[in-house]
């Protein structure tokens, strides 16, 4: 590096000689001394660039060496903290496992004590202790062994009602007895049976419910109605909310899942639970035959517990018909047997709505009765209307000479205008009628497939003001309690209970009957 740097010190002083020992009178160019001093210069020129070449090279290494140290320093400290990072991890490891061996055995006894007490030592020891080997955390060891605890100890408790399942059997076997009719049963109630208290399955179903709920009851009788059975149980107790408990543990005790299970205060510290017979136990009657007085207005809808059961439509409290029920409820039925009822007793019968074709029979028998198409029954109400303005004007002897006028409205939703001007003239015409027609010997049975409120979003529905004028209320079953809460006046969601096919409930006034429809397939003789 010295040779270099005296290199250039030594042709560069030699060049600067050169320049100034020329003769500055003679200003030329390429004389020899210049000529040697341009060239002692070049050499000059070119030493000093190699040298500055070397001097930036050295630095770049510099710089690379510096660079590689701190990429060495880094991974260095990387590398001792990830060293750092694994000792403490095994040091928790080794905690851990230091504090389940502590668990291990802690819990060892209360282990022996769970496996002794489900008496499956074997099959549970083997778990537990499988699952410890397999690296399983204590927590799922002792909750698998929780788990056997639960299913010994409701083990146990079946083993116990079973217990007391037996003790009860032998009790009613021993105090079974036959159970009178009550007082009062007329000839009609023969066909109701009164049948002796058994260790049946149901009663046997609804004492353990009754138990479970901490009731004492005692099954005093079962009625037997043509679609379900009325059984009587003993309730002492002071405190009612157990009641709906009760009902709850029964409908689980029957298995009676969506639909309603009957229960109500039957008499003073008793209730009746009425459970539904299997559709082979049921008891069906044909209409019967019987003697009709001309100017009559009865309707005969059936059997019930209590006999047969009969709505007058002269009377106060059943003048104007209101019915709901789903398809294959057993409506059409009675609608049939309403209509024959009736015009048998002389009355003019129209039939709106529904199946016209349900009264093809009816026509060559019966001169007074009309059956028209859905669309007409808004005619039809205009005329009953007129009527009404017309017998309003008569007499009470004038009236007395008058047929009744019975308009059977079937399948009420599809028979209201979807026209609001028409609508509004429909719904007042027909409450008009319903609630004037009373006293006028004209009536108004209306049928609907499931009780819906008149509103904004269903304009077909039934009103309020409709409803309220139509005071007799039948339900057969329906597949929401809403159906039964807005047709039936009390305990509406009963309808969900019942079975089909005629399996009804009237209601009016004082009047609340479950009853089996007479069935009405072809005009009696
Ligand atoms: N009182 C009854 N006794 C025995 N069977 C009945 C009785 N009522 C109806 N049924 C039977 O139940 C079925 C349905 O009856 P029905 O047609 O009257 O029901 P619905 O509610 O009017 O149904 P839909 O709206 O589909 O006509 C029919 O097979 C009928 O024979």
């Amino acid at each position: 590096m010295l040779f270099s740097w005296v290199k250039i010190g030594s042709t560069g002083l030699a060049a600067l000689c050169l320049t100034l020992s020329a003769n500055p009178k003679n200003v030329k160019l390429f004389i020899p001394t210049n000529i040697t001093a341009i060239a002692l210069s070049s050499v000059a020129g070119v030493e000093l660039r190699k040298l500055m070449r070397h001097y930036q090279d050295k630095e770049r290494v510099e710089d690379m060496l510096a660079a590689l140290k701190d990429t060495q320093a880094e991974e260095q400290l990387q590398f001792l903290s990830s060293a750092a990072e694994r000792k403490r991890e095994n040091e928790d490891a080794d905690k851990r496992t230091e504090r389940q061996l502590g668990l291990l055995q802690k819990t060892a006894p209360l282990f022996s004590e769970v496996l002794s007490l489900t008496g499956q030592n074997g099959a549970i020891e083997r778990m537990a202790l499988g699952m410890i080997q397999n690296g399983e955390p204590l927590g799922n060891v002792l909750l698998a062994a929780s788990e056997a605890e639960m299913q010994f100890e409701q083990a146990k408790l079946q083993a116990q009602i079973h217990q007391k399942q037996l003790e009860l059997q032998a009790q009613q076997m021993k105090s079974a007895s036959v159970v009178t009719v009550s007082a009062g049963a007329s000839e009609s109630q023969a066909a109701i049976a009164t049948v002796p208290v058994t260790s049946s399955s149901k009663i046997e179903g609804l004492q353990k419910a009754a138990k479970v709920v901490g009731l004492p009851t005692q099954c005093l009788r079962v009625d037997k109605a043509p679609s379900y059975e009325r059984l009587i149980f003993s309730v002492r107790t002071e405190d009612f909310n157990s009641l709906s408990k009760f009902k709850a543990a029964a409908k689980l005790a029957l298995g009676v899942k969506e639909s309603d299970l009957p229960i109500y205060i039957y008499a003073p510290e008793q209730v009746a639970i009425e459970v539904p017979l299997l559709p082979q136990d049921r008891t069906y009657y044909n209409f019967p035959v019987r003697h009709w007085n001309l100017g009559d207005r009865l309707i005969v809808l059936g059997q019930s517990l209590d006999g047969e059961v009969l709505i007058d439509l002269a009377s106060e409290d059943t003048p104007q018909i209101l019915c709901v029920g789903t398809t294959g409820s057993g409506k059409s039925n009675l609608f049939r047997a309403i209509a024959y009822c009736l015009l048998q007793q002389g009355a003019r019968v129209d039939i709106c709505g529904g199946k016209v074709s349900d009264y093809e029979d009816f026509a060559d028998r019966f001169p007074t009765i009309s059956m028209n198409d859905m669309g007409k029954t808004f005619e039809f109400v205009g005329e009953y209307y007129h009527e009404c303005d017309r017998r309003n004007k008569m007499s009470k002897a004038e009236l007395a000479g008058q047929p009744a006028w019975v308009l059977l409205i079937d399948e009420y939703k599809g028979t209201v205008p979807l026209d609001e001007q028409m609508r509004r003239a429909y719904d007042q015409q027909l409450c008009e009628v319903a609630r004037r027609g009373r006293g006028l010997k004209i009536h108004v049975v209306v049928g609907l497939q499931r009780g819906a409120k008149r509103g904004k979003d269903d304009p077909q529905g039934l009103p309020p003001d409709l409803r309220d004028n139509l005071p007799c209320r039948i339900a057969f079953r329906c597949v929401d309690a809403v159906s039964g809460r807005m047709v039936l006046m009390r305990r509406g969601e009963a309808v969900t209970s019942l079975q089909g096919r005629g399996d009804g409930i009237v209601q009016s006034g004082l009047l609340d009957r479950r009853f089996q429809a007479y069935r009405f397939d072809t005009i009696p003789a």
